[in-house]
């Protein structure tokens, strides 16, 4: 039996798998506990000598310079030196200029480094390497080229000095302007990493929750670069700092005016040799400083506040792609067990009354938790999709869609289509009688919640709560009030105060749930929202997703990959393939009718494709033939839709039409999908002799277990493979092992037949 052959908790190589099965927080810290294994292995056997002594003649080379300079000082006149009026003149310009100096690379290049990184520009590999020009150029050509551009005679610098009387070389301003050009690029370059490397939920989630832009870049954007922000400044100031060849050849070597160190460095060297040893070894000990600040923070990824580095990217952002991540730690926070079921009491049906005066697209006198029922108001969903998704989506308000499909087939894109976040399919969209299609994401009134909820992480449950109330103009005091009343709501009141990184998987999925609802959306589109979730908390956050859905007047929409999410949760089911509609009907139907292989699998049912022959059988792929009871339902002519208040009620697509004309075309006969459940199987250790007309041969495949069942699969030459369950005592009575020979069978009224 797979579950014993496995042996015990400790073998080590299921380690990875169990705690990948649960989630990919949890399956860290089994990576974490190995890595520094491997990585001493590494260092002690793995450097071959032929790269070890190269590299040690590198850090020799590298390291001597400075320890001559350290062995050199004249440590007694150090103090001398340095206190001389001179070098504190120095030291002082030094200072203004490499202030100043950053302050106008903070202006303009925190703008280019977000261009270079988001926009949607021309030209960009050009303004990249043009950034980069001044890294790699001779910094007396640099001030050469300085001098051409702001010079007296140079393109700018007449217009300069006639229009404003501002003359840029031999000033202060002019050794400015030249540390700025060769130091600006260390934070243009930094910044953009930074930002290529964010993850784009973040933002994407910001705008659905209605916060425009430039909302979004100061409030959400802005603080999670901000490490990479700081350490872009420290290397620009540094080098700012230590700038010479530019600043000589554009501003002069004037004392007090643009003198600055490195200059005084430079004259010092002539006249009193210890002296510019000394003022070296300070600047030396700055730079040094700056770098054992930042410990090599530039060279990463986005270190968020919740402390992991970040190198994922947004589905359409163009840059690598990341699994997803749950915002909160599902072990080491507990779970708020009495939460949910305690707090809903009949208030808790109430919406608050959270509405700001900015309103948006999603503004409104509706209660967003109104008690569910026909005559309400709410807002219908109605979608055209074109491009990778091709069909049309008309929801009634208060309906909950599960979106089921293999990976694949454009669930996301579906979503994203509709938040206005892809061009790889464009949605034409009304919700209520609002057209909301070309509008911005930010005033659509689409809230989205990603996989693992994308809880900012540098804001508390209550303010991430409060996030989309502020962005539509509420006041801090009442968006804060209104957020706490969703955070009781959902049973996550008393972590008002946490941060992201202290919540556990089902508690951030919770404030996620309570961020988008407490802006009170017209359509929710929530991405495998439970997916991350442990069996326990999965359960507890889907009861807690059922009660508020419930009390949710707009369309919802849940990614799904569960069944018992989609069946549970959902009023309807939406298969994709391919981002075309494969079914759409009630879970009851979907269950009873999978039309397509792949959603009767995910229910756990055997569902082979098959052909109606002429004379009604069944034909297999194989040499086998499978015999049902009931014939072939007459075509439905995709009358699978459901009808409410007299119109018609569903989605349709041009694949879903060709192929009902295409069934309808071959009559009786045709492509087919057999379903049984696996409980309808019954296994043998010889040939039955009994009623069934489905007999096979077989040989186990796998056995595991499943609740207090076995699944049991046969592979068969006959047919494809099968899935029985049957019980432990069964298996044992049946003497059952994988790799045995064993006999199935399936009543002919047990089998279901799908046309396709
Ligand atoms: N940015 C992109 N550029 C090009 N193709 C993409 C992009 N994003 C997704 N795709 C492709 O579009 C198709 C649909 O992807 P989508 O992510 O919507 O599928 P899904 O149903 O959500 O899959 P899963 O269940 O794996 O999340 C896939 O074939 C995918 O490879």
């Amino acid at each position: 039996m797979k579950r014993s052959a496995r042996g015990g908790d400790s073998d080590p190589e299921r380690l990875p798998r169990a705690a990948a099965d649960r989630g990919p927080e949890r399956a860290r810290p089994v990576h974490e506990g190995r890595r520094p294994v491997r990585g001493r292995r590494v260092a002690r056997a793995g450097t071959p000598l032929a790269l070890a002594l190269p590299a040690a003649l590198a850090v020799a080379f590298l390291l001597l310079p400075l320890a001559g300079m350290v062995a050199r000082t004249s440590w007694s006149d150090l103090g001398t030196h340095l206190g001389s009026a001179p070098v504190r003149e120095a030291l002082w310009l030094s200072l203004t200029v490499s202030f100043w100096s950053l302050g106008i690379a903070v202006v303009l290049g925190v703008p280019l480094a977000w261009v270079l990184a988001r926009g949607a520009v021309p030209g960009k590999t050009l303004v990249r390497s043009l950034v980069l020009l001044p890294m790699v150029l001779p910094p007396t050509v640099g001030g050469v080229a300085l001098l051409l551009g702001f010079g007296r005679k140079g393109l700018l610098g007449g217009v300069l000095e006639d229009w404003f009387g501002v003359t840029l070389p031999f000033s202060t301003a002019g050794a400015v302007v030249a540390a700025t050009f060769v130091a600006m690029p260390f934070l243009v370059i930094s910044l953009e990493g930074t930002l290529a490397g964010l993850d784009r939920r973040y933002e994407e989630t910001a705008a659905s929750l209605g916060a425009g832009p430039w909302r979004v870049f100061r409030t959400v954007t802005l603080p999670l670069v901000a490490p990479g922000l700081l350490a872009g400044a420290a290397l620009t100031w540094a080098r700012a700092l230590g700038e010479f060849g530019a600043t000589i050849t554009f501003a002069g070597n004037l004392p007090g005016v643009t003198q600055t160190l490195p200059l005084q460095v430079y004259l010092l060297l002539q006249a009193d040799p210890a002296a510019a040893t000394s003022v070296s070894l300070l600047l030396l000990g700055i730079a040094m400083a700056v770098l054992i600040a930042l410990r090599g923070r530039w060279a990463g990824g986005t270190r968020t506040p919740g402390g992991d580095t970040r190198r994922e990217a947004a589905h359409d952002g163009g840059g690598p792609t990341a699994p997803g991540r749950p915002s909160g730690r599902p072990d080491d926070a507990p779970l708020d067990a009495p939460g949910v079921d305690a707090e809903e009491g009949p208030d808790a049906q109430a919406g608050p009354d959270g509405g700001g005066p900015g309103g948006g697209v999603a503004g409104g006198g509706r209660g967003s938790a109104e008690a569910p029922g026909a005559g309400r108001a709410g807002w219908s969903l109605r979608a055209e999709l074109t491009g990778f998704n091709e069909l049309t989506l008309d929801a009634p308000p208060g309906t909950t869609i599960a979106v089921v499909g293999p990976n694949g087939a454009g669930k996301t894109t579906l979503l994203r289509a509709l938040l206005g976040l892809t061009d790889r399919s464009r949605a034409t969209l009304r919700l209520g009688e609002a057209e909301v299609g070309d509008l911005p994401a930010h005033r659509r009134g689409v809230a989205w919640v990603p996989q693992d909820g994308a809880l900012f992480p540098h804001l508390t449950a209550v303010r991430n709560t409060a996030y989309g109330l502020r962005a539509r103009g509420v006041g801090a005091a009442e968006a804060h009030r209104v957020a706490r009343e969703w955070l009781e709501r959902l049973g996550v009141g008393h972590l008002a105060r946490r941060r992201p990184g202290q919540l556990s998987g089902g508690q951030a999925q919770r404030v996620a749930l309570a961020r988008a609802l407490a802006v009170r959306p017209r359509l929710l589109l929530l991405d495998e929202p439970l997916a991350a979730l442990d069996q326990t908390t999965r359960a507890q956050v889907r009861h807690a997703l059922r009660r508020h859905l419930a009390a949710f007047d707009g369309v919802c929409l849940i990614v799904t990959h569960d069944p018992v999410e989609a069946v549970s949760l959902a009023d309807r089911v939406l298969v994709l393939e391919r981002g075309r509609v494969v079914q759409y009907a009630t879970p009851a139907e979907v269950t009873r009718h999978p039309r397509s292989p792949w959603v009767a699998r995910m229910l756990g049912r055997n569902a082979w494709r098959c052909t109606v022959t002429a004379d009604g059988g069944l034909a297999l792929p194989g040499p086998g033939r499978l015999v049902a009871a009931d014939p072939l339902p007459a075509p439905s002519g995709g009358t699978d839709l459901p009808v409410t208040g007299g119109e018609a009620t569903g989605v349709t697509s041009a694949a879903g039409a060709a192929e009902e004309a295409g069934a309808e075309a071959v009559g009786e006969t045709g492509a087919a999908l057999a379903i049984f459940g696996p409980e309808a199987v019954s296994l043998h250790r010889e040939r039955p002799s009994g009623s069934p007309r489905n007999v096979w041969p077989g040989r186990v495949r796998e056995i595991t277990a499943v609740g207090s069942r076995l699944r049991v699969v046969l592979g068969s030459a006959q047919v494809p493979d099968l899935v029985a369950e049957i019980t432990p005592a069964a298996a044992v009575e049946l003497g059952l092992a994988e790799g045995s020979a064993a006999w199935a069978s399936v009543k002919a009224t047990e089998v279901t037949v799908v046309r396709l």
